[in-house]
């Protein structure tokens, strides 16, 4: 067996062993900084974490008292953004020997899930991290692996889902009951340059609003689509597989944004989807015999 091919060997036998000690739904917790507005309002710190129990999170209440969360890593407010990203790679990677993956950023409004999947152009997020790293890594099997990278962008707002890359799509079940979104642009992209261009491109198209807890707040879940086509020089196998990272809007106790009419009803959309996908992930976990994908 070639050098190339006992690593690919072993490489998948690592993930596998890695997925099958930590299960194959992670869970990490990221407590973004006070923002300078809540400093300046006197707002202090609502948890407390200890560095030595990178697992464990208490969150403190207004009579002091505290109860404590557990997650599969816990990340304070100094953690950057390689820090996070650092977590994801294995995940990330595994996209290239062929396993799906996807990574979400769930939490309420505020709470700094578009800055980690996204992020700013000096403090860059999850989306160009991957990328990055996918070519890199990309270059250096060149000598035996072909890899073709495609992206796609949607969004899904009031229940609709939306091309940010291009036009109008529809879901369909297929016929091994997989669930496909017909028509979703795949801009084949070459490198991390050509990456942010189309990330840009794809901010500019999402449905946006404001309320008063956050005046940027994202309306919708925008869905970043990563298909890795992989060919194997030696022996000529090819893999076709997906990475998923989700920015979702974020979550709300309706009463406290003053939300009304439209806002209202987006509010309505998003915490009722958000309660679906918890549906999904629930019985993922679980492993149950039915994944209510379809709701
Ligand atoms: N780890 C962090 N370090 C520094 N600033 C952060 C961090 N996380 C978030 N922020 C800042 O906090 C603010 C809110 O973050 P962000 O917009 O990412 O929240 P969100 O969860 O995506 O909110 P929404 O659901 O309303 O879209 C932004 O100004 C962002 O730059």
């Amino acid at each position: 067996m070639d050098k190339y091919n006992q690593e690919h060997i072993e490489r998948k036998l690592l993930y596998n062993e890695i997925m099958e000690m930590k299960g194959n739904v992670r869970v990490f917790c990221r407590c973004r900084p006070l923002s300078s507005e809540e400093v300046s309002k006197g707002h202090t710190c609502s948890f407390h974490f200890d560095p030595s129990k990178n697992r464990k999170l208490q969150i403190i209440a207004s009579d002091a008292s505290r109860k404590q969360f557990k997650f599969d890593h816990v990340f304070p407010p100094q953690a950057n953004q390689e820090t996070v990203f650092a977590e994801t790679l294995l995940i990330v990677r595994s996209v290239l020997d062929g396993y799906n993956a996807c990574i979400f950023a769930y939490g309420q409004t505020g709470t700094g899930k578009t800055f980690t999947i996204e992020g700013t152009e000096e403090t860059r997020g999850v989306y160009y991290r991957t990328l990055e790293d996918l070519f890199k890594i990309s270059t250096n099997r060149s000598s035996t692996m072909q890899y073709q990278f495609y992206v796609s962008m949607l969004e899904v707002y009031n229940e609709n889902i939306r091309d940010l890359l291009n036009s109008k799509l529809d879901i369909k079940q297929t016929s091994e009951g997989k669930q496909e979104i017909l028509g979703l642009t795949l801009a084949q992209a070459y490198n991390t340059d050509e990456v942010w261009e189309l990330l840009e491109t794809g901010k500019r198209n999402r449905s946006v609003g404001s309320t008063s807890v956050n005046e940027l707040s994202s309306r919708s879940h925008c869905l970043l689509r990563v298909t890795v086509m992989r060919e194997n020089l030696i022996n000529g196998t090819q893999t076709k597989s997906h990475l998923w990272l989700v920015d979702l809007a974020g979550s709300k106790r309706i009463g406290k944004t003053e939300a009304k009419g439209e806002r209202l009803k987006e509010s309505q959309f998003i915490n009722r989807s958000l309660s679906a996908l918890g549906d999904v992930i629930a019985a993922f976990a679980s492993k149950n015999q039915h994944i209510p994908y379809q709701n």
